[in-house]
């Protein structure tokens, strides 16, 4: 299923947070949005998700979802969002309780997410019991849980420490090349962006637009922290980038 966002402007009161936004995601694909803070980069995931409308343009679901699918569109927030008095099993069935599922098939449905995000020796755990990367392997588990035709993923390791955040990033390429999942990922961090991102769309400052795109051809399971491309296009992102998160910063300092 590809998402295409055609004309897409959004206004809170007085602040247009986008301005005409224009962009497709191709099924088992990638996307990530970055752009300097304030920029509308969360209010796209929410009006992607449909949790809130569009001033103005749509977002249009185009093409079948994948076999099996429960939910179009799921999220991962960087706080995990996990129920602490569940189990990690538990957490995860929560995604399916609104669903006609057998008892098997919801058990399969668990154990199969579970192991693909290497949770299974865990699935009696607390989310107190776990460390940030654990947790938030779980909410990615409950989001692989009902087969989703893209996942919404708002700065998903950005509460995790660097080496965490290197593991999951891992452990994000390992499930991509089994599942070939579609994806629109929200990040500050260009690194992540470059590791995980098929096309990496940049926001202006607000009200955010399409300021550059960027297609990153390599093989996502081919790319190692440190590639001098990879550098490279980090240094050209953050030249697009600079002046205008720069400016954005002084604007939350004025504010
Ligand atoms: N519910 C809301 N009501 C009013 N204004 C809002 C609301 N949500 C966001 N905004 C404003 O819209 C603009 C875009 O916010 P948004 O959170 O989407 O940006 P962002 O790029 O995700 O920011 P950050 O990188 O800091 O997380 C900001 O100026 C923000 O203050």
């Amino acid at each position: 299923m590809n998402l295409s966002i055609e004309g897409v402007s959004h206004v809170y009161g007085r602040t247009t947070a986008l301005d005409d936004i224009t962009l497709t995601v191709e099924s088992g694909r990638v996307l990530c949005l970055i752009g300097p803070s304030g920029c509308g980069k969360s209010t796209l995931l929410r009006l992607i998700g449909g949790l809130e409308r569009p001033s103005a343009g749509s977002v249009l679901q185009e093409g079948a979802p994948p076999p099996g699918c429960l939910n179009p569109l799921t999220y991962v927030f960087q706080d995990f969002a996990l129920l602490p008095w569940r189990t990690v099993a538990g957490n995860v069935a929560l995604a399916l309780e609104h669903h006609r599922l057998g008892r098997a098939e919801r058990a399969e449905i668990i154990a199969d997410v579970l192991a693909r995000t290497k949770l299974a020796d865990f699935r009696d755990a607390f989310p107190r019991q776990l460390s940030g990367g654990m947790k938030q392997r779980v909410a990615i588990a409950r989001a692989l849980a009902v087969r989703p035709a893209v996942m919404l993923m708002d700065e998903p390791l950005s509460a995790l420490d660097g080496q965490t955040r290197e593991l999951l990033m891992d452990d994000l390429v390992s499930l991509w090349e089994r599942e070939r999942f579609t994806a629109v990922y929200v990040t500050h961090n260009l690194a992540e962006a470059v590791r995980l991102g098929h096309t990496i769309v940049v926001l202006s400052r607000r009200p955010g637009r399409v300021h550059a795109t960027l297609t990153i051809d390599r093989p996502l399971a081919d790319r190692q922290p440190g590639d001098a491309d990879l550098e490279q296009h980090v240094a050209h992102l953050w030249d697009l980038m600079r002046a205008e998160a720069e400016a954005a910063d002084r604007e939350v300092l004025d504010a």
